[in-house]
């Protein structure tokens, strides 16, 4: 048993425990990385003008799976790196690796497993860039994120944010041997949603954080300048999300749920600012998932309304 665990949260110890395999596909962090493919699969659909040929379709299934193997990586390689932090956050002490029910080998074994899986199908079956992007993605958010800038800098998320945005850059290349300047546009929309779905977060689990020892905004600066951030950049966000339309990458569906959404997660942002409760901030993380999730759809559907 890993020794950390010892400060986990009392409730753990009545949690009937997980079958291995629950708890090795738990490290890959599913929900996030689910999100994660399918911006990667919106980056594919943008990138192939019309209805694709099965050929198409077929490259673009390949290419979420070693998305998807290389991504469950990323997540597996923090478990591992971060379990003692884990250990002594309430959110996150039941994790595999910080109760001590998976060992470091093993999860160091499970992380390359997956990422070298998943580089070599990206590899031989997709394009050597998408792999060697996917890559980089993967150090960036494992290595740079997590080792070098999470205990650094309360800017860890907009710097390590970056990795975060890479999906539909991931899955443009995949289709095109390229990255085009649309796939840019939607790396800076998640590039900007990062921080609000954040630091919406780390407001109402500044003490996780704050017992974790990790700088995050709110344990440095506080919570009202944390908030006035949230609110911000769901401001900046706002014109973000209008460029796919202004940009000729979308049509009128996109830009009325984009208007719709960008109003809701600033008007979010906006109560937060003026009226401080933990509920409102639990509300606005919650939103910023529906926010991506519902902006990206809107992109697909529109894909094929237009053409
Ligand atoms: C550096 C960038 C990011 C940071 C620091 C971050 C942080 C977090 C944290 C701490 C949670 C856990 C919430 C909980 O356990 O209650 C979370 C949840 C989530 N994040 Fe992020 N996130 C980032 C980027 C992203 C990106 C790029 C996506 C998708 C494109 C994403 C999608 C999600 C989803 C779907 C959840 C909900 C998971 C669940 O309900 O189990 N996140 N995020
Ligand atoms: C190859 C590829 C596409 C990689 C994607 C990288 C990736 C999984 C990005 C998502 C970001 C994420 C899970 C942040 C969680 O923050 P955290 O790690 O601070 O959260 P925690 O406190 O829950 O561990």
């Amino acid at each position: 048993m890993n020794p950390s665990n010892t400060s986990a949260p009392a409730d753990l110890a009545t949690r009937p425990v997980p079958s291995k395999f629950a708890q090795f596909y738990s490290l890959t962090k599913p929900r996030v990385v689910q999100l994660i493919v399918f911006c990667a699969l919106i980056g594919m659909v943008l990138a192939v003008p019309g209805v694709p040929a099965w050929s198409e379709v077929k490259l673009a299934l390949i290419a979420c799976l070693g998305i998807w193997l290389v991504a469950g990586a990323a997540a597996a390689f923090n478990c591992l790196v971060e379990q003692g932090i884990d250990a002594r956050m309430k959110r996150t002490s039941w994790r595999a690796t910080a109760q001590g029910q998976i060992s470091n080998p093993l999860t160091l074994a499970f992380s390359a497993g997956l990422c070298a899986v998943g580089s070599a199908i990206l590899y031989f079956w997709v394009n050597p860039l998408t792999m060697w992007l996917t890559f980089a993605t993967f150090v960036g958010y494992a290595v740079i994120y997590t080792v070098v800038l999470k205990p650094l800098t309360p800017q860890n998320i907009v710097i390590g944010g970056a990795s975060g945005a890479m999906p539909p850059v991931l899955g443009w290349a995949a289709m095109t041997g390229s990255v085009g300047p649309e796939a840019l546009i939607l790396f800076l929309i998640i590039f900007l949603w990062t921080p609000p779905h954040f630091w919406a977060l780390a407001l109402y689990r500044v003490e996780d954080y704050r017992k974790a020892g990790l700088p995050m905004l709110p344990v440095t600066h506080g919570n009202e300048f944390t908030r006035l951030q949230v609110f911000l950049y769901t401001l900046v966000l706002f014109p973000a999300c209008l460029m796919p339309f202004v940009f000729k990458m979308s049509g009128w569906l996109y830009l009325a749920v984009a208007v719709a959404l960008s109003f809701g997660f600033s008007w979010y942002g906006w109560r937060l600012w003026r009226n401080y409760s933990d509920a409102l901030a639990r509300k606005t993380f919650r939103f910023s998932l529906i926010h991506l999730s519902v902006l990206f759809a809107a992109l697909l559907i529109d894909h094929y309304l237009v053409y």
